[in-house]
């Protein structure tokens, strides 16, 4: 079988306040769309930041394509946790070449690879804009780009629909999909059910800091489901 492109086994990281995330083993395989959903709080964005090493985990492992995390190819890693990251004198064009140079691109390969993950988030007539003069949702697709220009293995997006429009939730999608179709191991998170029913193989549902189950992405009421089980583990805990 093949190896898992991320494999996290019992993390465990809390807060002061005692939230956090309380035992979670998670794992994406190559060519899946694995979906996170949970309340606000739940812990989407903290189990990310332990998956990307933005955060040490109190207990348990992580490997991303069977790596320990301090050996990863963060070349092979596309990621958009909280806000995307843009320098605001920096137009479009100029952001997306820098990232793809912090992503190992070489230099022959940048403009043609810049231009396609342009035409690709239909920013081409933004593209010579700084992005300090970008709409948030121009900007969003700004940083969806410079996460999978430079053709990711494994792509972690956190909230990646928030502050698009209809068409760019509908260009990503596509996006995501093409990559999964070519073998890219996919986890997003969401508060959007049905979208993420669209896409997903696989949807895991968090809440207070742990998987507590899975929803079926072609059952009949997904939200009514959701709601379900995090009632039940409500009542339970
Ligand atoms: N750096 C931090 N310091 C203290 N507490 C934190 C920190 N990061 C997250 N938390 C807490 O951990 C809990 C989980 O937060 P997290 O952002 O992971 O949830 P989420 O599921 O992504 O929520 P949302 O859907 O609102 O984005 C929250 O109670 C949050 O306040």
């Amino acid at each position: 079988m093949a190896e898992h492109a991320v494999d996290a086994r019992g993390l465990v990281r809390t807060f002061d306040d005692g939230t956090g995330i309380r035992g979670v083993d998670i794992w994406v395989a190559p060519g899946e769309i694995h979906a996170l959903v949970g309340l606000n709080g739940a812990g989407k964005s903290t189990l990310m930041r332990l998956l990307l090493g933005m955060l040490t985990p109190a207990d348990g492992t992580v490997t991303i394509a069977g790596q320990a995390l301090k050996h990863v190819d963060w070349a092979a890693v596309g990621h958009l946790v909280d806000y995307p990251l843009a320098y605001r004198e920096l137009t479009c064009r100029q952001n997306l070449a820098l990232g793809a140079r912090l992503h190992g691109v070489s230099p022959a390969k940048i403009p043609g690879m810049v231009a396609a993950a342009i035409a690709e988030l239909q920013l081409t007539q933004y593209a010579d804009r700084r992005a300090a003069k970008l709409s948030l949702g121009n900007k969003q697709r700004l940083g969806l780009a410079s996460a999978l220009q430079h053709d990711p293995r494994f792509i972690v997006l956190d909230e990646p629909t928030n502050s698009l429009d209809p068409s760019g939730v509908i260009l990503l999608r596509e996006a995501l999909l093409r990559r999964s179709d070519e073998g890219a191991a996919v986890l997003v998170s969401s508060h959007h059910l049905d979208e993420v029913a669209r896409i997903a193989g696989r949807i895991s549902v968090l809440n207070a800091g742990r998987v507590i189950g899975s929803l079926d992405p072609h059952g009949v009421d997904i939200e009514r489901a959701f709601f379900d089980l995090v009632h039940s583990d409500d009542v339970a805990a």
